[in-house]
């Protein structure tokens, strides 16, 4: 099968305040700015997608959120609906660990909003992995259909990435070898293949996340089932994650 178009993302987390992030974009935008062949997406924090959006504009580098209420609009304090996304980023993270385990969620919210992003045109970027607990008692194949299955649940072929992210591996250091994460990378390829047919899972778009670097990603992408990563702390320094996206660019 061709190799589909790497994705590389990052995701800033809870870091860089408005200054921070356009200083980091601005240095990306300018390393990266002949690269088309590398799918590349910023999500920083809410407060500074406006002022990036400006920036990326006439540009190939797409904005993602990194959180998204399920309802649209109404009384819930404190809370960002898709309604109020759609214009300011093309992609949203959904289900990352960090919000299943700080904030509670739980597939069920996580269906709820990857219902909305699709509903309004958003892609997710849909994160399933499992903990070092289920990861040591071979539990990691039960934990990633039960994820996807409970979170894909009720939606029409939906307009999608999925991002391995065993929670073991993410910030530690520790990453997944290319082989494991290509296997639970296949698993989740076929999950998909059987709750939307075999042409949509074809083309899928699956990320690996977890302590990604620029030593590591070409091995990941080299493998059948892997199209690029999810980045964290390598996103937060402009020349590290510039060095994962040239390791992968044509
Ligand atoms: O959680 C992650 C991306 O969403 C991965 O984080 P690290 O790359 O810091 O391990």
């Amino acid at each position: 099968m061709e190799k589909r178009k790497i994705v590389i993302a990052a995701n800033w987390k809870m870091n860089t305040n408005l200054d921070e992030a356009v200083e980091l974009a601005s240095e990306m935008l300018f390393e990266l700015s002949e690269i088309d062949s590398v799918e590349t997406i910023l999500c920083p924090p809410f407060i500074s997608l406006q002022k990036l959006k400006e920036l990326f504009t006439d540009t190939r580098i797409k904005l993602g959120a990194q959180n998204v209420f399920y309802e649209e609009k109404g009384a819930f304090t404190g809370e960002i609906s898709a309604l109020m996304l759609h214009d300011l980023c093309q992609y949203v993270i959904i289900g990352h660990s960090e919000r299943r385990q700080y904030f509670c969620e739980t597939d069920e919210i996580v269906q709820k909003k990857l219902a909305s992003a699709v509903n309004l045109g958003i892609k997710p970027i849909f994160c399933v992995g499992e903990n070092l607990e289920q990861y040591q008692s071979e539990q990691t194949e039960e934990v990633i259909i039960t994820q996807l299955t409970r979170g894909l649940s009720g939606l029409k072929l939906p307009d999608i990435l999925i991002a391995y992210e065993p929670i073991w591996a993410i910030g530690t250091g520790q990453a997944a070898s290319a082989v494991e994460a290509n296997e639970v990378a296949s698993l989740i390829r076929r999950t998909f293949g059987e709750l939307f047919g075999l042409d949509a899972a074809g083309v899928l778009p699956v990320l690996y996340g977890g302590s990604v670097n620029a030593d590591n990603i070409a091995e990941y992408v080299s493998k059948t089932d892997i199209d690029g990563a999810l980045v964290g702390g390598a996103s937060l320094k402009s020349s590290q994650f510039v060095s994962i996206i040239k390791r992968v660019a044509l």
